[in-house]
């Protein structure tokens, strides 16, 4: 595996100056990865005009991983993080990291839940109080991602997503007191940070920071899933004489609908959009982009369309099976046959579906947020569709796409039935766009309703 050369307006791109706002935006298997460790490595060589210490920033680890093996020798001057450990870090130097200042996620619920009977008891009774905790903690999660700090910004805010769950503005101010309560009982039990907040402590921390910058370059990789206030951070985080180049694609965001560089106040001369395919055959991509065109990616802005791929390969095909224990078995097979001399994954929606596989599968590589070492060529791989995030396997496989199971049950009673549907439409987009040359679909009973139902996209065969 090599990094490609970069052609027409990706070559442009990786030359961009090295000073200010850049975006772009691509399609899914378009380079966005590839040129985003080229930039990076051109803005940090001393012979590029304006360059200088250079940061790239990826997802998660396993990005980080798979980037460093891809390309190794071309990142030698980069520093290669994800966002929470580049905050970490920097906060560290500020010396605002002392002891274990993160609550961990175990005990946010409780906090929150406490925080919401405090506030009841200070109002007269409201069936608000009664809404599921889930909806308390997620609207918590979302004031600290976009960086919302008065309760005057949070009453103009215009609030996106959570079709089935979002607030009148009137209630606002009774939300911005159980958030107000929740920090200070955080705060109480010694957590000055949670994970959603780091980005904040660390925009006030640059506000204050007069010293020159570590980094005189970043650039970010699947931007899409960063909050606005990550975004906000990294963007103080270079001098005015620096640059961010900003990489995404808004038909893969998984994590929330969160706008994020239009919110996060980027301010890009231009957008640059990337519409080739370069890894996945025509009859994929069909699929692909059959699956962006779907209801539940209505009015997104940003999408790109992508131009057809040139290479031929095979249709995905859908195989239906009546029992859950024949279609696993199936899976199991398939992904041992095919793994003799291609890179396969199975790719699932929950923790505990991919937990099944690697079970059968011992030897097969799990996929987890922080992978450390990428290795190449034939073999299987589990995990979520969500570790599945950039990375890319000649066969894909994606079991469990039933009517019951897919958008998960839990998804929907977290987050109601048109969210769920919108984020496990683009999980199965994500996992769709991960395969070069195959493409399996399997299922058991019914056939989820977020594949396209135009039969000439699959071959669809009975298990
Ligand atoms: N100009 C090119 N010529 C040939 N192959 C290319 C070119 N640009 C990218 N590729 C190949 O296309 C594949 C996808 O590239 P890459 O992973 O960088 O895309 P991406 O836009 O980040 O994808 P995604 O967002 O879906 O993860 C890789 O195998 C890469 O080597």
């Amino acid at each position: 595996m090599a990094l490609p050369d970069p052609v027409g307006r990706q070559r442009e791109v990786v030359y961009l100056p090295a000073q200010g706002h850049q975006v772009v935006l691509g399609t899914a298997g378009s380079g966005k990865t590839s040129m985003a460790v080229l930039r990076a490595a051109v803005l940090s060589t001393a012979a590029f005009p304006g360059s200088g210490k250079t940061l790239l920033i990826t997802f998660n680890k396993t990005l980080g991983s798979y980037i460093r093996f891809l390309a190794a020798d071309v990142l030698r001057r980069v520093t290669v993080e994800h966002f929470h450990l580049f905050a970490r870090g920097y906060l560290h130097s500020c010396g605002q990291m002392n002891g274990s200042p993160i609550l961990p996620t175990n005990r946010y619920r409780a906090i929150v839940q406490r925080a919401v009977t405090h506030v009841a008891a200070r109002h007269v009774s409201h069936s608000f109080f009664d809404r599921p905790i889930s909806f308390f903690e997620e609207e918590i999660r979302w004031l600290s991602q976009h960086g919302i700090v008065s309760p005057q910004d949070y009453t103009s805010a215009s609030r996106t997503g959570r079709a089935d769950a979002r607030l009148v503005r009137s209630l606002r101010p009774t939300m911005w007191q159980i958030r107000e309560e929740y920090r200070k009982l955080r705060d109480e039990v010694g957590y000055r940070y949670d994970v959603d907040d780091i980005a904040v402590a660390v925009v006030n921390a640059f506000d204050q920071d007069n010293q020159p910058r570590l980094y005189k370059h970043i650039v970010i990789d699947e931007g899409q899933d960063l909050t606005p206030a990550m975004l906000r951070a990294l963007s103080k985080a270079v001098p005015s004489d620096g640059s961010l180049t900003f990489f995404g694609d808004v038909a893969q965001q998984i994590y929330g609908n969160q706008m994020t560089w239009r919110s996060a106040g980027l301010n890009p001369p231009k957008i640059w959009y990337f519409e080739e395919n370069y890894r996945n055959t025509k009859a994929i991509a069909n699929l692909a982009v059959a699956v962006s065109r779907m209801p539940y990616y209505a009015g997104e802005a940003d999408l790109v369309v992508p131009k057809q791929p040139a290479a031929d390969g095979p249709k995905p095909t859908l195989v239906r099976f009546t029992e859950e224990a024949k279609e696993i078995s199936f899976v199991v097979d398939r992904a041992l046959r095919l793994s003799r001399t291609r890179s396969v994954a199975i790719l699932t929606r929950t923790r505990a579906q991919a937990r099944i596989f690697a079970a059968r599968l011992t030897g097969a590589r799990q996929l987890t947020d922080s992978l450390t070492a990428w290795r190449d060529g034939p073999g299987i791989s589990t995990g979520t569709l969500h570790s599945g995030k950039g990375l890319e396997f000649d066969v894909v496989i994606l079991p469990h796409l039933s009517d019951a199971l897919f958008p998960h049950p839990l998804a929907i009673e977290n987050d109601g039935f048109a969210d769920a549907t919108a984020t496990d439409g683009r999980l199965l987009y994500v996992g769709v766009t991960r395969a070069k040359t195959n493409l399996l679909l399997t299922y058991c009973g019914e056939k989820t309703a977020l594949l396209p139902l135009d039969g000439s996209l699959y071959t669809e065969v009975t298990g």
